[in-house]
């Protein structure tokens, strides 16, 4: 088998191989079949494309700031540049860059110590990727209550049964890149709607067969952590209750939201905040905390097609996505697939936030799992006998965790985990902005529908009024005004003026 140096090198006779192959498949292909692809899609064809290998000089490989990376990039034989795409250091307590083209986006290369990469990788295959967690193959098989991966170990010869021999509703298969669905993107106004949809779970496919739990280790696409998110409409169901996130992950996000100086990265910008003179980045020191996430696993051949991340509530707080095994080619772009993406090279232990109302709803995705990029503290420990089945699935493996917070906090919640009315994200009513669940001064007022009699109907009209239009000696006047037109009160302007 030829290596990755030799598909790198034009005079290799893999490389002559590969280029015959490329123009015997594409020899009848039409010279107009680009003309079409936004320039997102273009990027992602030129980075996922096997002959010609793709030139990685493009990308922002940020690695390459740290000499205690360099024999992890010298090993490697993918390497990016430090000059092709324009980044600012910030003033973070560990290091961290912006970048100016797209506000709120951050990386954080070397985020984590290489005890950390390995911890979370036995977390992801031992503990997430397994009961009670939804992974892509529960909807198929009857996993191990153990979980895929230990029985693995444990017996990788033991056979998996299909769900379909015991399920009326059957479908087709899907083990290829996650399938998006177009959603709409929720907010604080069709929330509720959403939320009451129907979320049929999906049915098991009716063409797979048990198969060995060492054959299944590669299919495994994804784990779904924290509230339940339901891939058919590509919306959380509250309906399932709230799953853990494990308080290791929690506590590894957070210091990444805390280590980085904000203002470093939003003053004297203006973007498109709920409320522009009080934007949430100020509250993220008390506020961030995430409860809704997605572990990924990609095998080398795997991609992951541009996407925005919109089904959650809290559209700009940070979401932080961790890498681990291989290395990758991230793109991220702009509100559409229309903008060029810039091209990063993200490596195992690297983190990325992407925050804001620019970075949270840019188009991004992975067209490229490297080979032959796992690094030496991945592939060999020689103080860990037991890592060598993780060194080798790692070796065409790379793993991500997404982890997004969806709610406000957790007072949104009712004991049971499960978000209730009372707590739905609420519009003030006098300026029509998002009251956060950390504005205490905040007031809702019921004002019931009364009979002839003065007696309460069940029905009634809600007013909801933000801690800062009250401070402004605004809410009374508020009130009247809104009464007034809803046809509650009369005459009170006149008083006024
Ligand atoms: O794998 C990555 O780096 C990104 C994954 C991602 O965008 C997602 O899970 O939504
Ligand atoms: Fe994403």
């Amino acid at each position: 088998m030829s290596s990755v140096s030799d598909l790198l090198d034009p005079s290799s006779p893999a490389y002559k191989k590969a280029r015959r192959q490329f123009y015997k498949a594409t020899k009848n292909r039409p010279d107009t079949i680009n003309n079409d692809w936004t320039p997102f899609r273009a990027a992602e064809k030129r980075y996922k494309a096997r002959f010609p290998p793709p030139d990685l000089a493009s990308l922002l490989d940020l690695a390459q700031y740290d000499s205690q990376r360099s024999n992890e990039i010298a090993d490697g034989v993918w390497r990016g540049s430090l000059d092709s795409v324009s980044h600012t250091r910030l003033n973070s307590k560990v290091d961290a860059y912006a970048i100016p083209d797209i506000p709120g986006l951050v990386i954080l290369p070397s985020f984590l110590s290489h005890s950390e990469q390995h911890d979370l990788v036995r977390w992801s295959l031992e503990r997430q990727a397994c009961y009670p967690n939804p992974t892509n193959l529960d909807v198929h098989y009857h996993l191990p209550r153990e979980g895929l991966w230990t029985r693995s170990l444990q017996d990788p010869d033991s056979l998996i049964l299909p769900k379909s021999l015991d399920s009326d509703t059957i479908d087709t298969p899907s083990y290829g890149p996650r399938q998006l669905v177009n959603n709409a993107p929720i907010s604080v106004d069709n929330y509720k709607k959403l939320a009451d949809e129907p979320k049929p779970p999906p049915a098991p496919s009716a063409t797979v067969s048990a198969a060995s739990a060492v054959t299944l280790i590669p299919k495994l696409r994804w784990a779904n952590i924290g509230w339940y998110y339901h891939w058919g409409t590509k919306q959380y169901d509250f309906s399932q209750g709230k799953g853990e996130i494990d308080k290791q992950l929690r506590t590894i996000c957070k210091r990444a939201v805390l280590s980085v100086d904000w203002k470093d990265v939003y003053g004297g910008l203006e973007l498109d905040w709920e409320q522009p003179d009080d934007p949430e980045w100020k509250h993220w020191p008390d506020m961030y905390d995430p409860d809704a996430g997605i572990v990924n696993f990609y095998q080398t051949k795997d991609t992951l097609m541009a996407h925005v991340d919109r089904s959650e509530v809290c559209a700009t707080s940070p979401l932080v996505s961790i890498s681990l095994g291989s290395a990758a080619v991230f793109l991220i772009g702009g509100k559409t697939r229309d903008s060029e993406p810039i091209p990063v090279l993200l490596r195992s232990g690297d983190a990325v936030i992407m925050s804001g109302p620019v970075a949270r709803r840019a188009y991004h995705g992975v067209p490229r799992v490297l080979e032959s990029s796992l690094p030496s503290h991945l592939s060999n420990r020689e103080d860990d006998p037991e890592w060598e089945p993780f060194a080798a699935y790692l070796r065409t493996t790379r793993i991500n965790i997404n982890v997004r917070q969806h709610t406000l906090d957790d007072t949104m919640e009712n004991d049971a985990g499960v978000l209730v009315d009372l707590y739905v994200p609420r519009k003030c009513s006098a300026t029509n902005r998002l009251i956060t669940s950390k504005d205490h001064a905040s007031v809702q007022i019921v004002i019931a529908d009364v009979d002839a009699n003065g007696r309460a109907l069940s029905t009634n009209t809600t007013f909801a009024f933000s801690g800062q239009v009250r401070s402004q000696g605004e809410g009374d006047d508020s009130l009247n005004r809104l009464a007034t037109k809803a046809g509650l009160l009369r005459n009170v302007w006149s008083y006024q003026k």
